[in-house]
């Protein structure tokens, strides 16, 4: 070993490396020994009269909140991918240089494991692979989401039993059933939370006039959305405000959570459709085993209200939904970086 590789061994050891679950909606950061670090937005703000990057996460979207005129805000991932690499980049640098909190000056360049969705072609992980070492990593390691997930969720992912994920992101959902530690078969949905906000937006313009934004959507997704009544029997609704769809005055509306019910079964029956096309491509001994053990249904989208109970209904299947749902990938990353058998089974690596 040369001299470079053990002083690169011996300071990777001082918990420089890092786990990162760049998503759609959100991005996370976890570090070994220290956990979950960083929690923000995938956004990005950029000057509109120069194109610099000035701030990306949190920061970026309340410099957008409070000068919208002088700020654009990018989301530079699309449907789980990266469909604005520079600004990714940009993004991923600036979210590694915050969390590396460098406790020795010659600390090295962290190793760094970061998911990808199950349908990622070669060049989607190649983007994502060339981001992070762009960005700063030493060495760079791939993993397919729901993997992540299932070992952030503690599933016996490498027992010879099968585990069914479905991990619903902001742009994605992904469907694997995991056996002796891979992935036997995938899919991966373009369709998840970002869409269930926009189908919330065009069910209220059609049924009362009014125009909202994607936020707007989602914040009634999350406070009154459910796709089945609510177990409590009790419905609800909230006020809105918008522009109304013939006039572009500002309206404000009581909305009912039976409007917005009606607004989420669309994409709700697409997965559904979806989750039963990947149950029939697993093989009969898997299938039973995820009949006995359940599906772990995990990412932001399946804490929509109802969606465990709607899901194991059609599919005649138990399906549990995760308490760690926001951060099973990132806590999965961070056991791969941990477990060195696990780092060897990633998808990709730099060295
Ligand atoms: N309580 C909730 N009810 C319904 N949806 C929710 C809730 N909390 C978060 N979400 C939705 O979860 C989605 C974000 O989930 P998550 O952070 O897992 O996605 P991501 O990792 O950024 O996306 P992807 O995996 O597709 O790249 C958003 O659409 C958000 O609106």
């Amino acid at each position: 070993m040369s001299f470079m590789d053990w002083f690169s061994n011996l300071t990777g050891q001082m918990g420089t490396d890092m786990a990162i679950d760049l998503g759609t909606a959100n991005t996370l950061v976890a570090m070994t020994g220290e956990g979950i670090v960083i929690n923000e937005p995938s956004v990005v703000a950029i000057e509109k009269s120069t194109h610099r990057v000035l701030a990306v996460g949190h920061e970026a979207k309340n410099m957008i909140n409070h000068t919208p005129e002088a700020f654009s805000a990018e989301h530079p991932l699309k449907d789980g991918v990266i469909a604005d690499y520079d600004v990714t980049e940009a993004m991923l640098s600036a979210f590694i240089n915050k969390a590396a909190v460098r406790k020795y000056p010659w600390q090295a360049k962290p190793r760094i494991v970061i998911c990808i969705p199950c349908g990622a072609t070669s060049v989607e992980k190649r983007a994502v692979f060339e981001a992070a070492i762009q960005a700063g990593a030493r060495q760079a390691y791939l993993i397919e989401e729901p993997m992540a997930a299932a070992m952030g969720a503690d599933l016996p992912v490498t027992e010879p039993t099968g585990s069914m994920v479905v991990d619903i992101g902001g742009g994605t959902t992904e469907v694997a059933v995991i056996s002796l530690g891979g992935i036997v078969t995938s899919s991966s949905l373009r369709l998840a939370g970002n869409r269930m906000d926009e189908t919330i937006a065009m069910h209220l313009r059609d049924l009362l006039g009014i125009k909202i934004g994607e936020r707007t959507a989602e914040v009634i997704k999350i406070k009154i959305g459910s796709i089945l009544p609510f177990e409590d029997g009790r419905e609800r609704d909230m006020i809105i405000s918008g522009q109304d769809v013939l006039t572009e005055q500002p309206k404000e509306v009581t909305i009912q959570s039976e409007d917005v019910r009606q607004a989420l079964q669309a994409p709700c029956e697409e997965m559904v459709v979806h989750i039963k096309e990947t149950f029939k491509k697993t093989n009969p001994d898997l299938a039973s085993d995820i009949i006995q053990n359940g599906i772990l249904l995990t990412g932001g989208g399946g804490l929509l209200s109802g969606l465990d109970r709607y899901l194991s209904d059609k599919l005649e299947i138990p399906v549990w939904v995760s308490e760690t749902a926001l951060t099973n990938v990132v806590t999965g990353c961070l056991k791969v970086l941990e477990t060195p058998t696990a780092l060897k089974q990633t998808l990709m690596r730099s060295k």
